[in-house]
């Protein structure tokens, strides 16, 4: 599993605020304008879409974690020597308490928060890494990952996967922002012009065919030798950005990377 099946921590009996932690590791950024960065994950449980292709399965369809303080999520981001730090999930907005814990992270590091678009953050980010998920990305019972009826989530999914009110306050709101895609083919990209022409027009703020930036689907290797040649020139033909999984060419889908 690219994620953590299970957690190497126990739940904390600490006061005050928690999150449920799926892993917390130091690894380099692996995708978007960053890549290549030193930075510490915080990796949240629990998200409100269920994309077929989630590389982070136990953070989504089946959610494993351990409760952690803030003060300990803190405490272990400060035994971590990188300056960059990314907040990524499952979805880590669908829980109050990741604005407490950017909030107490802010002044120290540069943060990155890495969610799907469907919820907004008044908490400070340097960088929100959206990536709004498209039609290709629904599950049925035909691509559902192995074992998994996906019942309801499928028009569940379907229906909450674009918020354009959120989509507009998270462009507009983070000093940097980004619109990262999961491209799974040529039959995508209708959907992304169509897409940022809507965020083009609720966003307060210009987003440049730059701040757009096309990732191949795929959670392995061999899975993205099969899709990023063709992302990478439809990036070309379309004048958006390309993104690599710098991740998983040199990892794999290994946890804690
Ligand atoms: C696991 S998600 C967590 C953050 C948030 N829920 C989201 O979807 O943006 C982290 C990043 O991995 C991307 N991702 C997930 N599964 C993928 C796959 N099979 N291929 C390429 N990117 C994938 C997501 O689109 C997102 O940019
Ligand atoms: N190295 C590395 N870079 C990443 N960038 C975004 C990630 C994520 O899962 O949100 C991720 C990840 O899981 N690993
Ligand atoms: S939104 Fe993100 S975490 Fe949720 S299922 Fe999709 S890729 Fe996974
Ligand atoms: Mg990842």
């Amino acid at each position: 599993m690219p994620v953590s099946d299970t957690v190497a921590r126990d739940d904390t009996d600490a006061e005050g605020d928690r999150l449920p932690i799926n892993e917390l590791f130091a690894s380099l950024q692996g995708e978007g304008k960053l890549a290549g960065v030193p930075s510490t994950f915080v990796r949240t449980s629990g998200c409100n879409l269920r994309c077929w292709f989630c590389d982070s399965f136990h953070t989504s369809w089946e959610p494993t974690h351990a409760w952690m303080s803030l003060d300990e999520i803190v405490a272990e981001v400060e035994s971590l020597s990188p300056e960059h730090v990314v907040v990524t999930g499952g979805e880590p907005l669908v829980h109050d308490e990741t604005d407490a814990l950017l909030s107490a992270l802010a002044d120290d590091y540069h943060l990155t928060v890495e969610t799907n678009g469907t919820l907004d953050t008044d908490a400070p980010v340097d960088l929100a890494s959206v990536s709004p998920k498209l039609a290709s990305s629904t599950p049925t019972p035909e691509n559902a990952p192995a074992d998994v009826d996906p019942g309801v989530w499928t028009e569940r999914h379907e229906n909450a996967r674009v918020d354009l009110d959120a989509l507009a306050s998270l462009v507009e709101h983070a000093a940097e922002f980004q619109l990262k895609f999961v491209v799974t083919g040529r039959d995508d990209l209708d959907e992304i012009e169509s897409l940022v022409a809507d965020v083009r027009g609720v966003a307060d703020r210009e987003v440049r065919d730059s701040d757009v930036l096309l990732m191949p689907e795929g959670q392995t290797r061999e899975q993205l030798a099969r899709t990023r040649t063709e992302v990478a020139d439809l990036a070309a033909s379309f004048g958006y950005r390309y993104t690599p999984r710098l991740h998983v060419d040199l990892w794999n889908d290994a946890p804690e990377t």
